[in-house]
């Protein structure tokens, strides 16, 4: 195959799988459930804290920098923060283990009322089950984008955004950062100005 033959059939797979995830309704539902339950929980005062691993990691980044920082156009800054600190990181996985490093930080800042956006293409990674297992403890709600079957994750959340693709994980997280720029337009529309 050359390489025009790979790059048409990379976009052609990547159409397919967003038109998979367009063509079930409750994906739909799920988005404005996760937009509502987000920008209710900015309007009674609390955040959102996001993880996840590898690109994951970067898309969690992506999701609390437009809160902080903006989207598309100028409004007040809203509360988030991705669990990106490198030297809580590398404290906690040095001296606890890596699967401790987010529930960790949600012990530290999560508060009832927050909400945890976790981050799994495989929904397997114990770092972000940890992490969802601290939020609940603390009375957070959780939101989980996942991928494939929904892995050990599924079942464990409030809202649970899933890509049914069973293919590698950049297929996945191609989706999750469309579901997040359609957060991010939603959650601008509900919270108080
Ligand atoms: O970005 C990619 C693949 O597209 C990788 O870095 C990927 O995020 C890493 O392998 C992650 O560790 C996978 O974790 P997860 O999505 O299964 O929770
Ligand atoms: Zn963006």
């Amino acid at each position: 195959m050359n390489y025009q033959e790979i790059i048409s059939q990379e976009l052609k797979e990547a159409q397919n799988v967003l038109d998979n995830f367009l063509n079930d309704p409750a994906n739909i539902e799920k988005i404005e459930s996760a937009a509502t339950l987000m920008a209710e929980a900015i309007n009674n005062g609390g955040k959102i804290i996001s993880c996840g691993n590898g690109g994951s990691h970067c898309d969690a980044m992506h999701f609390a920098e437009e809160l902080t920082g903006r989207y598309r156009d100028n409004r007040r800054a809203l509360p988030a923060i991705a669990i990106s600190d490198v030297s809580h990181i590398s404290c906690v996985s040095n001296d606890f283990g890596y699967e401790y490093v987010f529930s960790r930080y949600v012990e530290a800042l999560g508060q009832p009322g927050d909400i945890l956006l976790g981050l799994s293409t495989s929904g397997n990674s114990a770092n972000i089950i940890r992490a969802v297992e601290a939020a609940k403890s603390k009375g957070m709600k959780v939101i989980i984008m996942s991928g494939k079957d929904g892995g050990k994750l599924a079942g464990m959340s409030d809202i649970e955004i899933r890509v049914p693709h069973f293919g590698y994980a950049d297929r996945i997280q191609e989706i999750h950062i469309k579901v997040i720029h359609i957060l991010m337009l939603l959650i601008e529309k509900m919270v108080i100005a």
